[in-house]
């Protein structure tokens, strides 16, 4: 068989890619999500008490969809970029990367010798299909899309050599951690904060890559869209539920 191919990475440029958080950490949840019209989801390993079983069943359950899966890993460990990788992550999203050395190795990670360093799983790996991809070794990395992400003031320093590095294939901001590492804690709006998220974003259109953030506020969702971000999540599942949840409550309890 061939190669399956990642309309999420074909899709990058053009319009505006809408997407939600995917939080709950089980497949039934984010199954739910991916029929309501998404473009993507973030299935998040960093904040979500996700594991690497979590997160297959989590791609199973978007496999017959039109809503693309991008996986968030808790950190930049070569191992378990390794295992996401095999069960079939192609989207692969990575946070807190702050130089071009980082974002470098993050590709290697990614890329079989002697592009890089990741390990031979063959007809064990989902990825694949158990050996029935033809060429997976020599064509995996075309299929596959590098989001770093770019969140602390280092981070926005570089953001010119990040976005440029081969095999990065966007950046993504992530304002709650960006305006907390500045000093001004959990605020994105803040002007420094708003003036470094223009700049990563003029960065890496710069670098000619693509660029995405979190806005779970509709109007700096529609700002940054207007900005020129190519993929935006303007949702948090959790978030969502909570909202609905207090607001049905409300109407027959009163606000508490
Ligand atoms: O810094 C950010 O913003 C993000 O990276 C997103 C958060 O990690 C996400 O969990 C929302 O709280």
């Amino acid at each position: 068989m061939q190669l399956p191919r990642n309309p999420f990475k074909a899709s990058l440029t053009g319009d505006t890619r809408y997407g939600c958080w995917a939080g709950f950490a089980t497949a039934y949840a984010t199954e739910i999500l991916a029929t309501t019209g998404f473009d993507w989801l973030l299935v998040d390993g960093e904040h979500a008490p996700n594991t690497v079983p979590t997160i297959l069943a989590q791609l199973q359950a978007l496999a017959p969809y039109a809503c693309a899966a991008v996986v968030r890993a808790v950190n930049h460990d070569p191992a378990l970029i390794k295992q996401l990788l095999d069960i079939g992550t192609q989207t692969l999203m990575i946070p807190m990367v702050d130089t071009a050395d980082q974002a470098a190795q993050l590709v290697a990670a990614t890329r079989y010798p002697p592009q890089g360093f990741r390990g031979v799983g063959g007809g064990l790996t989902r990825a694949t299909r158990w050996g029935e991809v033809e060429d997976y070794m020599a064509t995996a990395h075309e299929e596959l899309c590098l989001i770093v992400q770019v969140e602390s003031r280092s981070g926005v320093d570089n953001a010119e050599a990040i976005a440029a590095t081969p095999g990065v294939d966007a950046v993504f901001v992530g304002p709650f951690d960006l305006s907390t590492d500045i000093g001004h804690i959990g605020n994105p709006h803040h002007p420094e904060v708003q003036a470094m998220i223009r700049h990563t974003l003029d960065a890496t259109h710069a670098a000619g890559k693509a660029a995405g953030i979190l806005a779970p506020v509709e109007a700096d969702a529609r700002r940054y869209a207007d900005w020129g971000f190519d993929f935006i999540a303007v949702g948090i599942d959790i978030s969502l539920l909570r909202q609905a949840a207090k607001a049905t409550v409300s109407r027959y309890k009163g606000a508490e």
